[in-house]
């Protein structure tokens, strides 16, 4: 291997890298319709162009009065001045001593300062009787109260969230800038593997890592692509891989990144592209490789199907979120250990724990004693990886560490 190549880097290290590598190779801005713009990332911030609310209006059906024609004390009787529902404004003037029945999300007649539910008076037809203790304002939604002309409603690089979305809408946008998704394409690599619904001869296991990857990048809103399990062939993996780097804006392998004599992908990632990084401190996952071929940004990931798992819940995702210009940061927990943690080696590790949040509101992980990085069934029992840091560590339990849920 060459010797510019960085190899044994720390986590952190190998963060920055791929933040660095993703923001020089960020996806180009598209322009779409709010109804395909749900889980993109936002390219530039919506301003309001108008408030919203838009005008005064009722929070309830009721009547419309003038609070200061209401009694301190005792009933007060307002004969019926006029309707206004929601809809068209009817431009209504609350004439002194009279009410206007309204409904919820009706614009306020002009005058009008207050609304009585309709629950609370007695409606005698043409006119209703209020009874004391009406509060001024009551029930009145004020324009620009939730967002004023101006406002910066949503940032760029935020995940669009229904809500947000939503947001949008209510102010009248009808058209989002995004990121446009990376396409992915992914490959399993190694002769010992047969798909799933054929029988398997001796020595051969069963290719799980392909449906992990695609469900991983399905969840985060990607449109993957798989190919059929590449053989442990090195011209055939560099013909393939140099076919899908000239067409993907990402390729993701997994196996043959580490020393063995199959593991032909870092040899052929340095004929042909570029190597940013080869191998993590991190367990599981140390022999992740991370480069660039032709178009596509290259990620070598473990054959171990949990190296897989974490080396994309960490990494990938990470290089994911940075070409899609995601600025918002994943939410972090925390959460006090169920159980000690006994962590002989040097490198951060990402165990696989439960989570559980007890009736005292404290968030627990219980970490699982199969922490092998062939462990697939005990990964996919747990529910959270827990972080335990750099460096040889005992952990008692109450000890609080970071976890990552899944
Ligand atoms: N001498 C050394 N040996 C190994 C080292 C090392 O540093 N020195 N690292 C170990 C670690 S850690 C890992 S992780 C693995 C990673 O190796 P590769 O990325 O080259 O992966 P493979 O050898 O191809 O496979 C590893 C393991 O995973 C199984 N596998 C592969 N693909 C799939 C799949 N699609 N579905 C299910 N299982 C898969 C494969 O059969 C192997 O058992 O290397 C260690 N060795
Ligand atoms: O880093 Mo390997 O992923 O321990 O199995």
């Amino acid at each position: 291997m060459r010797d510019d190549v960085p190899m044994q880097l720390a986590f952190d290290d190998a963060q920055a890298i791929v933040d660095r590598v993703a923001a020089q190779h960020r996806m180009p801005v598209e322009r779409l319709a709010l109804a395909r713009t749900h889980g993109r990332i936002l390219a530039e911030d919506v301003i309001a162009a108008i408030p919203s609310p838009p005008f005064d209006n009722s929070a309830m059906d009721g009547f419309a009065v003038r609070h200061a024609d209401l009694a301190g004390q005792g009933d007060t009787t307002l004969p019926l001045a006029g309707e206004q529902f929601a809809g068209l404004a009817r431009d209504l003037v609350l004439a002194q001593g009279t009410c206007i029945r309204i409904t919820t999300g009706a614009p306020m007649p002009t005058g009008a300062d207050t609304v009585v539910i309709r629950e609370v008076v007695r409606d005698e037809g043409d006119r209703i009787v209020v009874p004391a203790g009406i509060v001024a304002g009551a029930n009145v939604r004020h324009a620009g109260e939730d967002v004023r002309i101006g406002d910066t409603v949503l940032d760029a690089g935020c995940v669009l969230t229904p809500a947000r979305v939503a947001t949008a809408a209510s102010l009248g946008v009808d058209q989002l800038s995004v990121f446009a998704r990376p396409t992915v394409a992914v490959f399993t690599t190694g002769d010992e593997l047969v798909p799933p619904g054929m029988p398997l001869a001796p020595g051969q296991i069963h290719d799980s890592n392909r449906e992990l990857l695609m469900g991983l990048l399905r969840a985060d809103g990607l449109e993957p692509t798989a190919w059929p399990a590449l053989p442990d062939n090195p011209e055939r993996v560099e013909s393939v891989l140099r076919d899908a780097a000239s067409s993907f804006d990402l390729v993701i392998t997994c196996g043959g990144v580490s020393v063995g004599e199959k593991d032909h992908v870092p040899a052929m990632l340095v004929a042909h592209g570029e190597i940013h990084f080869w191998k993590v401190r991190m367990k599981p996952g140390m022999p992740l490789l991370f480069g660039t071929l032709d178009r596509a940004r290259f990620l070598g990931l473990p054959g171990n199907p949990v190296s897989v798992f974490a080396t994309y819940a960490t990494l990938g995702r990470r290089l994911l979120d940075g070409l899609q210009g995601r600025t918002q940061p994943r939410r972090a927990f925390r959460a006090q250990l169920a159980a000690p943690i006994d962590k002989p080696h040097a490198r951060r590790e990402f165990l696989r724990g439960r989570l559980d949040a007890g009736a005292d509101g404290v968030l627990r992980a219980w970490p699982d004693a199969a922490t092998g990085s062939h462990r697939l069934h005990a990964a996919a029992r747990a529910d959270a990886l827990i972080v335990v840091p750099e460096g040889p560590q005992q952990l008692p339990a109450g000890t609080v560490v970071d976890v990552l849920p899944y």
